[in-house]
């Protein structure tokens, strides 16, 4: 039976990757995949991972109908045996429906990667919709870690590595970013408590917890 898999998990922990993979091995039993991707930060049209490989793929634009797309692509000849949907979080509702429907109608397996919540711990629309159409949700097994060595599992927008709470859901942006808007995967405690790597080095060195001998 085709499937709808949500593939989830924080920022940085193998999603593009195992994407990249999983168009690999079907490439090399001579099935065709359509590659879906919106954002990524390769640029327009690209599915990248931070381990350096990179595909083309379709950008997905505002209100473009994902089946319909298919649907035009096999009546115009073109062949296509399975679909892979990358940043699945910045599609919109509609469309991870359309990806359903190519399930169930087209009869194909569609894979879609991408986080479920931002910076706010808040589900993107089109996770949610993930969450609540697949067959099945897959966390990735490759664990992101947070500085503590917990499992990261939320994450964090930072300003010059600080973490902040304002602003807008969507900005394209990446870990290890110190000097600018970036990201950082943290576990829920240090999350709630806006401790980011950068903030936690501050407390350690501040002379309230370094070791002062008496004058
Ligand atoms: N230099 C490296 N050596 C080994 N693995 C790396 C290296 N750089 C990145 N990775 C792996 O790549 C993962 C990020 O992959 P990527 O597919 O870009 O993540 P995602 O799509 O989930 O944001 C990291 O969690 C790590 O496992
Ligand atoms: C948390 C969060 C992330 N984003 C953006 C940042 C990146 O461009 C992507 C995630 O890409 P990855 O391949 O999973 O690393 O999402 C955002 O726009 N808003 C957020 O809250």
């Amino acid at each position: 039976m085709p499937e709808l898999v949500f593939f989830s998990g924080t920022m940085d922990c193998g999603k593009s990757t195992l994407a990249l993979q999983i168009e690999h091995n079907r490439s090399a039993r001579g099935l065709q995949g359509m590659i879906f991707t919106r954002d990524d930060r390769a640029g327009e049209g690209k599915l990248s991972s931070r381990l350096g490989l990179v595909t083309d793929a379709v950008e997905v634009a505002d209100g473009m109908d994902l089946y319909a797309y298919l649907v035009d692509h096999l009546s115009q000849g073109g062949r296509t045996d399975y679909v892979i949907a990358d940043e699945a979080q910045f599609l919109a509702p509609e469309q991870i429906d359309q990806l359903a429907r190519v399930v169930d109608d087209l009869g194909l397996d569609v894979y879609a990667f991408g986080i479920t919540t931002d910076f706010r711990t808040k589900l993107f629309p089109g996770s949610q919709r993930l969450v609540e159409l697949a067959d099945r949700v897959e966390v990735l097994q490759v664990e992101a870690l947070c500085w503590c060595g917990a499992r990261a599992t939320h994450n964090a927008r930072t300003v010059g590595g600080q973490m902040v709470v304002e602003g807008a859901q969507v900005v394209v942006g990446d870990v290890n970013q110190a000097d600018t808007v970036g990201y950082e995967v943290l576990c829920r405690r240090h999350h709630r408590r806006r401790m980011t790597a950068a903030s936690a080095h501050a407390a350690a060195l501040s002379p309230d917890v370094l070791p002062v001998s008496p004058a």
